[in-house]
Formats: C-alpha cells, structure tokens, sequence
C-alpha cells in the first residue's frame, strides 16, 4: 500500500508548521480546589478555552476522550496514560494495547504454547533445579503491569512442574494509591507460605520503590537500574539493606522516613535465618520480567541481555546465564528484550512515518522524561528516526531532582529551543511535549500541581504567540488526566477522601479517566471549524477521542487523510 497522500480539497497547508503541542497529564476536571490547572493562574489557557488568544487570533475547542476503550484499553474505567495516548496521537486509530494483549493471552493460556515460554521452563523443570524469577511492578495499575499476570504465570510455571520460584516486586504508588504497597504485597506473602506448605519453594527475594530501583526510562539515570541489578540480581548485601521480609521492609522503611510514599521507598534484599539473600540468581535460572509497557524496561531488559564487553552503562559484576524475557517485545525495531512471552501490538503507517514519504520535516521535542514519547511512542514503539534528514529530534536534559522541587522543570528551554529549531530546522510538522502537569502530578504534592501548570501557561502564550507570528498552526492537548484532580475521590460523595496532605485530603499520584482539551489557533484557522459528528467510533459517547488529532493533524498540513485512520476534528465552514 502506498503512502503517497492526496492533496485535501479543503485544507490549505500554512506558510508556518503545524504543531501537536502536549501537555502531558492535564485533563478538564471539575471546577473543585483539587484541580491544580483550574485553582492555578493561567491567563493564556484561559483565553485559548474562551476561543480567542490575548492577541485575537480565534481558537477552536473540542473536548475529547483519552481513556478506556478510545485509547484501545480494556475497559472504559481504565486511565489514560503516555504509552496509549501518544500511540494514539501518533496512529490516528485504535490498536488493542499491551495490556488487552496480554490479559487475552493470561486468560486464554495461549502464551503457555509459545517458545519463549518453554524456553525459559527447559531450565526450571524436568530434573533441572533452576530458580524462575518473576520481576515487575507489584500493582494493579495496568499502566506498565498487572498482579493478575503475575499470578497467572506462577500459576502455569507450578502446574508445568517448576519448584523454585522467587519474585522480585517494584512497589507503585504512582499507578495506584500512593501508600497501598502492602495490599498487594501481604497477599502475595500468604500465598507464596502456602505454596511452601505444599512443597514448592517461592519466596519473596528483593523489591524497592519503582522511581528509585530499577524503572528509569530514556537513559535519565543508570543509577536507578544499578540498583535493581545490585538487589535483585546480584542481591549485593553490602550495598543494599537486608530485611526478612517484604512487608518488614516497607513498614521500617515508612518508620524511618515519615511520609515517604511507595514509588521512592529504597531497595531491598530478603535474607534467611542465617543472613543469607534468598534469591540471589545463578547460573541456569530463567527471567521474566513481567511489566508489558516498554519505556521503563528497556534499560533493565539491556542489562540481562548485552553481551559481555557491549555494556557500558555501569558494572554488572560477576553476572550470571541466565535465561531472560520479557512479558513483551518492548522495541520492536531494536529487538529489546530479545524474548518476550506475548507478541506487541503491530503499530505501523503513524504519521511519522507518512510525513517522511510525503516530503515533510519533522521536529520531535521534550525534555529527558517525556523524550521518548515524542519519539518512541508516537512512532509506534520504535525508537529510531524513519528518515535522517527529514527528522530532528531533539531531548533537552531533565533534572535528577524530584519533580516537585522544581516544578517549572524545563518548560522554558524547550520552548526556547523549539522557536530556535523552528527557525533553524524549519519543520512542516512539530510534536513537543510539556511534562510537568504528569510529572509534578505524580508527585501528589498540590502546590507544586499549581505552580507547574504556572509554568505551562507562561511557555505555552511564549511558544504559540511563536508558532501564530511564524503564521503556523498550534494544536493544544493533553495525552490524558493527572494534574486536574490532586485528591483521591470518594466514588459516592464526589468528596476528597480525607488523608494526610497539608490539604487535608489523600493525595492521588495517578493518571484519571478525564477528558481532555483540543484548542487549535493560528493560520487560516478562522475558514474551519469543529466537526461535531466525528467519534473515536463509540456511537453511544458520540464524543471524539485524541486518536481523531491525528488526521487533524494531516489535514491542516493540507492532506486528505490515510483511509485507515479515522477521521479529524476539523471541516471547512460552510459559507
Ligand atoms: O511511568 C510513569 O511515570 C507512570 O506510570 C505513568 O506516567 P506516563 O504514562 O505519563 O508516563
Ligand atoms: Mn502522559
Ligand atoms: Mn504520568
């Protein structure tokens, strides 16, 4: 199939570039004290909702979906996140996303007939004495992993014979309430006691809060990986604390520090009687690493399989074979992991890819944390360019320190180096990311929410008063919810469950299930307006979803749309 696009008969391309403009994590939620956009003061965002900027150029609203089943998730209550909605962004249509993948696959047992999975077995089973270790994220948040899957590959690994089994689990806290590790964690201690009663050895062997072992994403800090191999792999006593067992380690951990939530409690090794680590992996085990969304396990996945001598990013020590995979193929283009359990949704014909058939330059930007969904994920999950000279992609470095801290975070110079490539580089088509609604958000702290959505304000009336003077077109939205609701609701009141913020509410560190905002200014746009009929496909909502910003997108770079996306927000006004 081609990729050539024909010229639309009612979008006119303008002299400036069409830009995709993300503000990561900020939905419209309600008009309520926990909102951080609505309680911050944002006089640009408010007057692009009004339908006008402050220098009167129109600007054209929609209110779209970027959850649940709009976005390819299971289930409609299932939050947004960065993975689906920058895949959607980028593929302009619905694909089935790693998490109903691999739920199919759990529930049906397909995965037990695959290779990987008797690969992996061969060492466990059969007279073998290897150990299978299970490591991931340990939360019900299906934003990177689900227990459920956990469960269902212990369960399939006892039935098939397997004896040794030890689990190393990540504590959340950022996809789930944000001190709720022992809920997931005592059960998970029960069984594995009952497992022992019944003769089979597993065990709880290492853990740590996910933002400070193991789960870094785009290369931010090695560190953090280090530490996940020092606990899990190499259960490095000397480095790590020691505690005998996971729930001992949380409680004394949350002791010590008071306040400290679940995603930076510190790692943890889990010792016997006689001080010894009791999953510590050798030679002969197997791997699996059951997280099934790729930008926080890419670098723990490169650990286990680089080769000896192509590793550079710290020490692995005295390493040993094992045999590695992962719940997915997290990159498909450059293969990490090189086994997986369950095959990835088959994103192609993204509009990165048409722009570069179509003669079109292409400017990716963020800072380091929101990097590669700009790139990698709007891509489909590859993480490298289609064509080297047509796309600039480029990463302005993210601080180390936590986000609340400095919850401007690197707003401006993204800003500042977006207009410098602009001019520079002269992109037909830009998609630039603002993280700090998603990323202050996670956090839980309010007032940090406040004065990061500040921040956005004032580098979103500099960067598209920018694109309008350039005579482009900017198109503002949201991948999906998180800095609009700062508080964990109360399902029957709609209140603030009460908790231990200077608020007085329980922070929620997670993304939410609320709408997001499209607002689309600069050239040209006056002849357009919103499309009122168009849909994500879900008859019953009748509400369009950002999958439709896509052919949006493609429309105003003066293209008729691909006929297997589905269609855009915009139509010519009828005269
Ligand atoms: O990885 C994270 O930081 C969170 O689990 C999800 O946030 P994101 O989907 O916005 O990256
Ligand atoms: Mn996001
Ligand atoms: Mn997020």
């Amino acid at each position: 199939m081609s990729f050539r696009l024909e010229p639309s008969k009612d979008f006119k391309k303008p002299p400036g570039p069409v830009c995709l403009i993300v503000m990561d994590g900020v939905g419209i939620g309600n008009e309520e004290q926990y909102n951080a956009w609505y309680c911050a003061r944002t006089p640009f965002l408010d007057a692009l909702r009004s339908g006008k900027t402050p220098k009167g150029s129109v600007v054209l609203n929609a209110v779209v979906d970027a959850s649940g089943r709009s976005v390819g998730l299971p289930e409609d209550s299932d939050m947004g996140n960065s993975e689906v909605g920058h895949n959607a962004f980028g593929a302009g249509r619905i694909y089935s996303q790693g998490a109903k993948l691999v739920n199919e696959s759990m529930d049906s047992k397909a995965f037990k007939t695959g290779e990987t999975w008797k690969w992996l077995l061969e060492n466990c089973k059969d007279g073998k004495d290897g150990t299978l270790h299970l490591l991931g994220l340990w939360s019900d948040g299906n934003v990177h992993s689900h227990i459920k899957h956990a469960y269902a590959l212990l369960d399939a690994a006892i039935e098939e014979g397997c004896k040794h089994i030890r689990f190393h689990i990540l504590l959340d806290g950022r996809d789930v309430s944000e001190t709720s590790a022992l809920l997931y964690v005592e059960p998970l201690e029960k069984h594995l006691a009952s497992l022992r009663d019944k003769g089979i050895d597993a065990q709880i062997a290492s853990g740590g809060g996910r933002m400070v072992t193991t789960m870094d994403r785009y290369e931010a800090d090695w560190r953090i990986v280090q530490r996940g191999w020092l606990a899990h792999v190499l259960a490095d006593t000397e480095s790590i604390r020691t505690f005998s067992s996971a729930s001992d380690a949380i409680q004394t951990f949350r002791k010590e520090e008071n306040g400290v939530i679940d995603q930076f409690l510190p790692p943890f090794i889990i010792v016997d009687d006689k001080r010894n680590p009791v999953g510590k992996m050798k030679d002969g085990d197997s791997v699996i690493l059951f997280n099934f969304r790729g930008d926080r396990a890419i670098e723990i996945s490169t650990c286990f399989d680089a080769p000896e001598g192509t590793f550079r990013h710290f020490d692995r020590g005295c390493m040993p074979k094992v045999r590695f995979a992962g719940m997915m193929q997290y990159d498909g283009e450059s293969k990490i992991p090189k086994h997986y359990i369950v095959s990835p949704p088959h994103i192609e014909r993204t509009l990165g890819e048409y722009l570069v058939h179509n003669g079109c330059r292409r400017l990716s930007i963020s800072e380091t944390q929101k990097f590669g969904h700009v790139t990698y994920f709007f891509n489909g999950n590859r993480a490298n360019k289609f064509d080297e000279e047509l796309e600039l992609y480029v990463e302005v470095p993210s601080s180390r320190e936590r986000e609340n801290t400095r919850p401007w975070m690197k707003a401006a110079e993204i800003t500042d180096s977006a207009l410098a490539a602009i001019d520079e580089f002269k992109p037909d088509f830009v998609v630039l990311n603002y993280a700090n609604g998603d990323m202050v958000g996670h956090t839980g702290d309010y007032n940090a929410a406040v004065i990061a959505m500040e921040a956005v304000d004032v580098s979103l009336s500099r960067l598209v008063n920018g694109i309008v003077e350039r005579e482009g077109i900017a198109i503002v939205s949201a991948d999906h919810g998180n800095c609009e609701t700062m508080a964990e609701i109360d399902k029957k009141t709609g209140k603030p469950v009460k908790g231990n913020s200077p608020q007085g509410w329980k922070a929620l560190t997670s993304h939410t299930t609320t709408p997001v905002p499209v607002m689309i200014t600069g050239y040209g746009i006056d002849k357009y307006e919103i499309d009122e009929t168009v849909t994500w496909g879900d008859e019953n909502r009748k509400k369009a979803g950002i999958v439709n910003v896509t052919a949006t997108c493609i429309n105003l770079l003066g293209f008729e749309k691909p006929k297997e996306w589905l269609p855009g927000l915009l139509k010519a006004k009828s005269v």
